[in-house]
């Protein structure tokens, strides 16, 4: 697999004769985690596909650009907010989706070994019907997880979980994902204090750096800089002076 790249977008997005954002720069570091926060409507997601060069309902003027000069599209791994995940299927057969339909022998073991990690062994034969809501993004996470691409874009991938699980899978997304250039959406200042590398906080007219922790990602829940970091973050999200 080739070194993930470094990704820069950069310009304006509008949505009919409406500005949403921009211009502004979002530069994800190569081999790290940004986490990107904001207010609902704001645009994060649509970050998101505009990397991955998807359609959206607006007009994006500008450019997506890897450090490495290579076309992105066929090197991202995405979870989108909705789980995608074809209803008609089992759980085994969602997880290894992305290879069926390039034509390629899934790896059967790696799905089982990740629903496992997931805590869907005993589901993997189930259809989608079958599942909650949390075992679902599970399901999603595995499918994400499982293609071994050097960039992951994540669309809140662990909101529907209880506080427990997604403790658990943010270990496993940081353990699996670890050195590749993450995009994790995200409207929890303590997930993103937990786990990025690089915070970003969304508004209309930019891109702004919100300082993580000193310590590397990812951090334990109970570190008091973490814990200081996440409270400052709520608080400037809740429109209070820093
Ligand atoms: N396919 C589409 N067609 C038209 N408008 C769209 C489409 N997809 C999204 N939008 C609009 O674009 C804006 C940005 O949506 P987006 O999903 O990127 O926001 P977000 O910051 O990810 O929000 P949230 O935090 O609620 O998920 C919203 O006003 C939304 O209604």
């Amino acid at each position: 697999m080739t070194p993930p790249p470094a990704i820069t977008l950069q310009g304006s997005y509008t949505l009919g004769d409406t500005r949403l954002f921009g211009p502004l720069s979002v530069h994800l570091p190569a081999g790290q985690w940004t986490c990107l926060l904001g207010p609902s409507g704001v645009g994060k997601s649509t970050i998101l596909r505009l990397i991955l060069d998807l359609s959206t309902g607006g007009q994006f003027t500008g450019s997506v650009q890897a450090d490495d000069g290579q076309p992105l599209p066929d090197r991202i791994s995405y979870m989108a907010q909705s789980d995608l995940l074809l209803p008609w299927l089992t759980v085994l057969e969602n997880t290894v989706l992305g290879a069926r339909l390039r034509g390629e022998t899934p790896d059967m073991d790696r799905a089982r070994h990740l629903l496992t990690r997931v805590g869907l062994e005993a589901h993997q034969t189930k259809t989608l019907a079958a599942l909650s809501g949390g075992m679902r993004q599970r399901a999603a996470l595995a499918r994400a997880l499982i293609e071994d691409r050097p960039v992951v874009l994540l669309d809140e991938p662990f909101s529907a979980l209880d506080a427990g699980t997604r403790a658990d899978m943010q270990e496993l997304a940081a353990e699996v994902l670890q050195d590749k250039t993450v995009l994790l959406v995200t409207h929890d200042p303590a997930e993103a204090t937990r786990l990025g590398h690089q915070i970003l906080l969304l508004s209309p007219d930019e891109a702004t750096v919100w300082a993580p922790p000193p310590t590397p990602p990812i951090r334990a829940l109970q570190d008091p800089a973490t814990l200081a970091c996440q409270a400052e973050l709520l608080a400037h999200l809740r429109g209070q002076v820093r």
